[in-house]
């Protein structure tokens, strides 16, 4: 069956609204437990879909195995009709937390290059590599923050470091696994800002897994809810937010709040496109 996500007409507006990541009967299984069954998903160029479901639905096994850490059924593929390409997409991937030793003296600097170059960190960064990354870090509003120690920067600023780290090379395939603790509403507001420009500059396709249900209704195109192992349903926020299934999970005063201020600003956007 051919559910709503895989509409065309919902992605008429999206970047060139052709090259996507095609997920096919995506299933994970992990000592005898089965953690996700026959999630299908394609995700196009310019669109921001987010996943909610509550703790424990699978939405970081979903990444994981996406990024092919764990193993999995089903295929996950990369459509260019451009230039005809097929093949698996490249992944930019923002993790939740990143565990390193907070009086460790490397620098941000010092993370990129590393990622960057083969040679040893301690041989020093290059003219060259400091400009790139000066570049990657400018996009983020992070540039002041090119020498700072890791261990001395707040959740948000690692945050837009970690982001920066994953646009180059630029992705096909954006991941962003929203951090539950460390960053507050202003620091959160301020990364999904730069993630809604990037996305529009850079065509990206992007995965969020979000916990608040709030930014998940400003920002995302679309939206999956993940619950008992598989996708139980999929559609534009208000849509989302307006479904039984959703207000059973989340409850009730939330999402029908969010559904009817979604609907208006929907009803809006559609009067000033007729317009
Ligand atoms: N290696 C494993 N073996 C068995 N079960 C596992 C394994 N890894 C994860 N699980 C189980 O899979 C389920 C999904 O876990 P996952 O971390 O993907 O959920 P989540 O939706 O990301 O949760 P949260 O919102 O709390 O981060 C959980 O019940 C978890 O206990």
């Amino acid at each position: 069956m051919k559910n709503k996500c895989c509409n065309h007409e919902l992605y008429e507006e999206c970047g060139c609204g052709l090259c996507r990541t095609r997920i096919n009967h995506l299933g994970v299984t992990l000592n005898n437990k089965e953690i996700l069954r026959d999630i299908n998903l394609e995700i196009y160029c310019g669109d921001l879909t987010a996943v909610i479901g509550p703790n424990g639905a699978g939405k970081t096994t979903l990444f994981k195995a996406i990024l092919g850490e764990i193993p999995h059924t089903g295929t996950i593929e990369f459509l260019d009709p451009k230039d005809n390409q097929k093949g698996r997409p490249l992944i930019g991937y923002v993790p939740q937390k990143l565990d390193f030793d907070n009086s460790s003296p490397v620098t941000v600097l010092d993370l990129f290059t590393a990622t960057y170059n083969r040679f040893p960190v301690w041989l020093g960064s290059s003219q060259k590599t400091k400009k790139r990354v000066q570049k990657n870090l400018t996009l983020v509003q992070a540039e002041h923050l090119l020498n700072r120690r890791l261990g001395a920067l707040s959740g948000g600023e690692l945050q837009r470091v970690l982001l920066a780290l994953a646009l180059d090379p630029v992705p096909n395939l954006l991941f962003l696994d929203e951090p539950v603790s460390g960053i507050d509403q202003k620091g959160l507001e301020l990364f999904y800002d730069i993630v809604s420009r990037l996305r529009q500059d850079y065509d990206l396709s992007i995965i969020l897994v979000s916990h608040d249900l709030n930014l998940v209704a400003k920002y995302a195109d679309r939206v999956i809810l993940l619950n008992h192992a598989t996708i139980e349903c999929c559609g534009t926020a208000a849509e989302i937010f307006a479904n039984e299934k959703v207000i059973k999970t989340f409850g009730m005063g939330w999402t029908k709040g969010n559904a009817e201020s979604k609907r208006k600003e929907e009803e809006q956007t559609n009067d000033r496109t007729m317009v």
